[in-house]
């Protein structure tokens, strides 16, 4: 648990002082990503360098665990935190396992348990250990610098990770795919972390909670739905966007739209005329062939017609499925792009969870407005 109480930092003194950071007051709860976001220069690096020591606070104090960080030792709480930044920050002259394993030898640790930990970060970054420990920053492109930037931070397996725009050197599309890595990673190791982004894109997709700062003071600390759809005032509303229904679209998956109790499913045991008269019953234009929980195919009343076999015969592939965890933004993209009125949503292992409709996608969007205009 991090919490801020009342800081402040002003940056030199008398006329030429700078008020950086003014009274913010925030709790970040133990296992928890908290995005801090706003425009350049409104002290969201400063609050995170603060959170460390790397900068003094002016008024106020930030607990970490209950303990007032002004009592702690500088060097012992930096390294009982991770901290990432943009410009990676790595040795060049010393190798991938030399930057990882610095730590730990600070700390002593015998030189195999060293070996094994800087062998397995580098895993869980996704770089291999045999091709990449030798070799030198220089050596690796900047996307695998920062992977390693994340190992060397998680090296004494710190609880906390303070990370200042890590991934914002890096291009978009490799951009796209550490952070999906990252939150990856992040589920299964819960750390608490304090993440600085003026990318309000990054921060709907990483934050549990984002907070908003303007000119040193706090905006607004919500969860990114609340932010997309109950921005707190018009630099809110300005700085998510005029798309902020589109970023919505991001945020909900499509097990929160999609209809879980069809009428046109068809068990695959059926003979075509029955599915036929089924479907007739009850004004359906399509039927969704379902065997052993998975969904095999569609039938149309055109494709049944002149059938007497069993449905599965007349059945034609489904092109598309979509996952239950696919946010909409993706799966209204597909719609957009293809003629199906539906498509039929399966879980990891292929099940047929539902079916999901341009109206469901509508309405699901409706309903995030309408707790808006409640309020
Ligand atoms: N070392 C310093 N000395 C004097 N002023 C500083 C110093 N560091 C930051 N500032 C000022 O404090 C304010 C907040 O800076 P800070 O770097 O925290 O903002 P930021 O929101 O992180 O911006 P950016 O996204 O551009 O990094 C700015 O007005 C900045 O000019």
């Amino acid at each position: 648990m991090i919490e801020y109480r009342n800081v402040r930092k002003v940056y030199g003194n008398g006329q030429d002082a700078v008020p950086a950071v003014r009274d913010i007051s925030l709790q970040i709860k133990p296992g928890e990503v908290v995005v801090f976001l706003g425009p350049s220069g409104c002290g969201k690096t400063t609050l995170l360098r603060m959170t460390n020591k790397l900068e003094d606070i002016s008024g106020g104090d930030i607990l970490v665990d209950g303990r007032s960080i002004r009592e702690l030792n500088p060097v012992q709480l930096r390294r009982s935190m991770g901290y990432v930044i943009q410009q990676i920050g790595l040795f060049p002259n010393k190798t991938i396992y030399e930057n990882i394993a610095m730590i730990p030898r600070v700390l002593k640790w015998d030189k195999s348990k060293i070996d094994d930990r800087v062998a397995h970060l580098l895993k869980i970054v996704k770089l291999d250990p045999e091709t990449y420990s030798d070799r030198y920053p220089a050596e690796l492109s900047g996307g695998q610098q920062q992977r390693v930037g994340v190992a060397r931070a998680l090296a004494a397996d710190p609880d906390i990770l303070l990370m200042d725009e890590p991934f914002g050197a890096i291009d978009p599309i490799n951009r796209d795919q550490i952070q999906d890595e990252f939150m990856r990673l992040q589920a299964r190791l819960k750390k608490t972390i304090v993440f600085v982004s003026h990318d309000i894109h990054e921060a709907i997709k990483m934050a549990d909670r984002i907070a908003i700062f303007r000119g040193g003071q706090l905006v607004q600390f919500d969860t990114p739905e609340m932010i997309l759809t109950q921005p707190k005032n018009k630099f809110v509303s300005d700085f998510v966007g005029a798309d902020r229904a589109l970023k919505v679209l991001g945020l909900i998956r499509a097990r929160d739209a999609m209809n879980t109790s069809p009428k046109n499913v068809i068990p695959a045991e059926m003979k075509s005329p029955e599915a036929l008269d089924r479907l007739m019953e009850k004004n359906r234009k399509v039927g969704i062939v379902v065997e052993n929980g998975k969904p095999v195919g569609y039938v149309t009343p055109k494709l049944l017609k002149f059938e007497t076999g069993p449905v599965t015969d007349a059945a034609e592939p489904f092109q598309i499925f979509v996952e239950d965890d696919e946010p909409l933004r993706e799966v209204l993209s597909s719609m957009l792009m293809d003629s199906m009125d539906f498509y039929c949503v399966v879980d990891d292992n292929g099940h047929f969870k539902g079916t999901i409709t341009y109206q469901n996608i509508q309405d699901k969007i409706m309903e995030f407005y309408e707790d808006d205009t409640n309020e």
